[in-house]
């Protein structure tokens, strides 16, 4: 099987996904840091609904086992493993709660054939939603609550030798270490050298580099990044300059418009808003081609 997502010039082909399920339902708002629209069975018709999307795109989807294992937040597959030219890479997780993730997407590799060349352990910690692809041998990383030093070393020996470079930022303490900031709250790809940005979060020297090498960056509206919790940002590309977000952001929706983009949307409260995290946590590309 071919395999690989890091070059942005290619539609996707090819996902992860797992459905809310048992586990999603039977989670503890409290527990797992859902905010007041956390409803588990709207959740579950939320996600159908951008799997459709992701499925009417012609991208196929691997799905994972959605068992009643408790872990709520493995909805949420882009954070767990990420996937390159030369294989996959499968991660530790920042967040308690979702370190039993990593052995289903171990499972999900073997299925697919996708060799794994690397995986974190003990006190390394990374959170694929910490990582961008700047260009496909360009990988940058958000160290912050969810992934550490120990992680991105641990990255750079895995991934240097397959010709990738690993430049990390640091993220800001925002509302602290419970919240979800990662890198990928703060920056959403668009197309190759395009992005929707939250520019006061976002890493001075990462946006210096990104302005550097010409990219297009388009300041989101602050009020709807406020309203949503972050999530008006957080855009999934499924081809350069056709993307999915969240319903309910009219202003961020019309500045991606106005720039080319084809703006698809789903209803995200109960999912994403509440769960803090949008359709790209939902979705882990396994390839662009
Ligand atoms: N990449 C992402 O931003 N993922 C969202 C993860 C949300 C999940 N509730 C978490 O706290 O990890």
């Amino acid at each position: 099987m071919t395999f690989g997502a890091e070059d942005r010039t290619h539609p996707l082909k090819r996902v992860i996904m797992r459905v809310p399920g048992p586990a999603l339902a039977k989670a503890d708002p409290t527990e797992w840091h859902y905010g007041p629209q956390f409803n588990p069975e709207r959740a579950q018709r939320q996600h159908a609904e951008l799997a459709e999307i992701v499925t009417n795109s012609g991208a196929e989807i691997h799905w994972l086992p959605s068992d009643d294992d408790g872990l709520a937040d493995a909805m949420f597959v882009q954070d767990t493993s990420f996937v390159t030219r030369a294989g996959a890479v499968v991660l530790n997780m920042g967040k308690a709660l979702r370190k039993a993730e990593p052995a289903l997407h171990l499972d999900a590799y073997a299925a697919l054939g996708v060799p794994v060349i690397g995986q974190l352990t003990g006190d390394q910690q990374i959170e694929s939603g910490d990582l961008v692809w700047i260009d496909p041998v360009t990988l940058a990383v958000g160290r912050g609550a969810r992934s550490n030093q120990q992680g991105i070393e641990a990255l750079r020996d895995i991934l240097t030798p397959h010709g990738i470079q690993v430049v990390a930022y640091d993220l800001p303490y925002w509302t602290g270490p419970s919240a979800c900031l990662h890198l990928m709250s703060l920056i959403s790809p668009l197309a190759p050298k395009m992005a929707l940005i939250h520019a006061p979060l976002l890493p001075y020297a990462m946006w210096q580099e990104l302005t550097k090498r010409g990219w297009t960056l388009l300041h989101a509206p602050e009020d709807e990044f406020t309203a949503s919790n972050g999530l008006s940002l957080n855009v999934l590309m499924l081809t350069p300059k056709d993307v999915v977000m969240v319903d309910g952001f009219p202003r961020t929706r019309a500045l991606m418009e106005a720039h080319g983009c084809r703006v698809q949307v789903f209803e995200g409260d109960a999912l994403c808003i509440a769960c803090e995290g949008g359709p790209t946590c939902l979705t882990r590309p396994v390839l662009r081609a």
